[in-house]
């Protein structure tokens, strides 16, 4: 079982040493990103030039990487960032926004992956086959209908991001209605949120933002937990009516969730292949 009250414990951490979190992002993530990042006690910047890294990197505690609207200046630094934070064992996650729809990002994915290690490795369900090598029905950046977690993929899903956990000495964190998060044979299944989270631009990115703010102070699966159930407890609570306004109530909530909350809604359930 999780111990969901030391699991939280690491929130306090935040608070009291204020990490710089260093994220290089997507346009259309960017700010939610930052805030994100501020709203839970750490320190943003999202530097992307490439001849800054070499400043910036070693500063940091994390790193949060994503490959969504790329540009040869981001392909640069995200190639630059991550061997410097490998070099001084600052923790990586890398979100593989778009790998299924672009050969750029697919071969870019590739090489990083082959050359740096990830301590996460972030996508949809879509993004994930793709990886995989498997067949993926990518809709642009979103995930496609016939890839969704389902009761009849869910298994094959998890088998999936244990053979990518084994083979990059990673941890794979698979989104979606259940989000899939799988350390070598291990797994969990985190069952919260709603669907109005798909509906606005650039949440899952956002979670990358929260996952690499805890990475700073703890392990891969308990960094994932975290930034999945701030999250998405902090969705289940916002009022649904109109879309922007679930967008800044979402907002809020993440900024002031209490511990209390996230103990008392959390469904994670873990198992072993
Ligand atoms: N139907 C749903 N029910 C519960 N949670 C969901 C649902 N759909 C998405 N989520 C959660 O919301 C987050 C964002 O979902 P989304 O589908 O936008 O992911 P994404 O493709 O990674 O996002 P983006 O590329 O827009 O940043 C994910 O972490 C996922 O866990
Ligand atoms: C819409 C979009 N296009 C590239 S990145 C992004 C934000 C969500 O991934």
């Amino acid at each position: 079982m999780i111990n969901l009250k030391k699991l939280l414990t690491n929130r306090e951490k935040i608070k009291e040493q204020e990490p710089l979190i260093h994220a290089i992002t997507n346009p259309l993530a960017i700010n939610m990103l930052a805030n994100a990042i501020l709203f839970q006690g750490a320190k943003a910047i999202c530097a992307e030039h490439p001849d800054e890294m070499r400043d910036i990197v070693p500063k940091a505690k994390a790193l949060s990487l994503n490959i969504g609207n790329i540009t040869d200046a981001r392909i640069k630094s995200i190639e630059i960032s991550s061997r410097l934070a490998n070099n001084k064992n600052i923790p990586i996650i890398i979100d593989l926004v778009g790998i299924g729809v672009s050969k750029l990002r697919y071969d870019l994915s590739l090489k990083l992956l082959g050359q740096y290690k990830y301590s996460i490795i972030k996508g949809n369900s879509s993004e994930i086959l793709a990886l995989s090598g498997k067949i993926s029905n990518a809709k642009g950046i979103d995930v496609g209908c016939e890839d969704k977690i389902s009761d009849e993929n869910i298994e094959e899903m998890i088998k999936i991001a244990s053979k990518l956990s084994i083979k990059y000495k990673t941890t794979v964190l698979i989104t979606g209605a259940t989000d899939i998060l799988v350390k070598d044979k291990d797994y969990y299944l985190i069952k919260n949120g709603c669907e109005e989270l798909s509906k606005i631009t650039a949440t899952g990115c956002m979670l990358t933002g929260l996952i690499s703010t805890f990475l700073s102070v703890t392990n891969e699966i308990n960094a994932s937990l975290l930034g999945l159930l701030i999250l998405e407890v902090s969705a289940e609570l916002s009022k649904k009516d109109k879309p922007y306004s679930f967008f800044v109530n979402l907002m809020d909530n993440i900024a002031t969730i209490k511990n209390e909350t996230i103990e008392k809604s959390a469904k994670i359930k873990k198992g072993i292949l």
